[in-house]
């Protein structure tokens, strides 16, 4: 059966969109990486459908679907698209603030003009059981063994789970390797994000992602949050900071700890096409 989508990226961070507002779809995830693969299906890093809200307060719910077919609470520059998409579809207006249901809870979103969007992401969580990551208390750095070195990392929930690594050259070659391996560590049960970030001043920080599902991507907006989170809890960075990824450029909001968390950027439309596979 024929299956339209939206192709949108978000700085680089590419996403099949699919309009499921009149029921959830049958996904699986053998059908999700056909649709991913980038030689003989649509290619995306995620795909996202936009669904009834089941909360009762949210005007939508949108599902994510990592690129291997497994799923994921969150995605910032998801949400940023599937706000841009609603505005596209005619039920959300440029302006208006408008809550949307993740897989991890609520977010609040606004269509700055035709391809800006604004997601309030909720207050970063540290506790250690609900990233989740196996450490005896919480702390603002964490030692961990990966690949026969040790690593200083910080980590947190922004509705999925991160781990972020400060680095002096982000184009050092052992990430190519620490980057899987962290992802994949088994004090994080459930997998994790691995960012590593280099600090350009106490606005400015570089970033790159090694995403869980999808593997290195152009970009990551919660992992551009993440990376906010744990260098301002440690009090290495100012309460606005521009994050630079691969793929394009995220301004993240962030008084402190307890507060919640705001991101600002871009999300593009592609093209709209037929999914013909099965
Ligand atoms: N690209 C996303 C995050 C997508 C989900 C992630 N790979 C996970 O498994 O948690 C973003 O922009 O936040």
């Amino acid at each position: 059966m024929a299956l339209r989508f939206s192709k949108m990226h978000g700085s680089g961070n590419d996403f099949a969109v699919i309009d499921s507002r009149s029921g959830a779809l049958a996904l699986n995830p053998a059908s999700i990486r056909a649709m991913a693969d980038r030689h003989t299906g649509i290619g995306f890093d995620q795909l996202l459908s936009v669904e009834p809200a089941r909360d009762g307060a949210s005007a939508f719910y949108y599902g994510i679907w990592n690129a291997d077919g497994s799923p994921s609470g969150q995605c910032g520059n998801g949400v940023r698209c599937v706000a841009a998409w609603l505005q596209r579809a005619g039920v959300l207006a440029i302006g208006e603030t408008a809550q949307v249901q993740s897989p991890s809870g609520p977010v609040a979103v606004r269509v700055v003009d035709a391809n800006r969007v604004t997601v309030d992401m909720g207050v970063p969580v540290f506790e250690p059981a609900r990233i989740p990551f196996n450490a005896t208390q919480m702390a603002d750095r964490y030692s961990i063994e990966v690949d026969g070195q040790t690593l200083d990392i910080g980590a947190v929930s922004m509705g999925n789970p991160h781990a972020v690594v400060v680095v002096d050259d982000l184009l050092a070659p052992a990430l190519a390797r620490l980057g899987p391996a962290l992802t994949a560590h088994t004090r994080f049960p459930e997998g994790v994000n691995t960012g590593f970030v280099q600090k350009l001043s106490p606005q400015h920080v570089r970033l790159r992602v090694h995403e869980r599902g999808s593997g290195w991507t152009l970009a990551c907006g919660t992992g551009a949050c993440a990376a906010m989170a744990v260098l301002r809890r440690r009090g290495e960075v100012d309460a606005q900071v521009r994050v630079d990824l691969p793929g394009g450029t995220l301004q993240i909001d962030w008084v402190g700890p307890g507060e919640r968390l705001w991101m600002t950027g871009p999300a593009t439309f592609v093209y709209e096409g037929e999914w013909l596979g099965d």
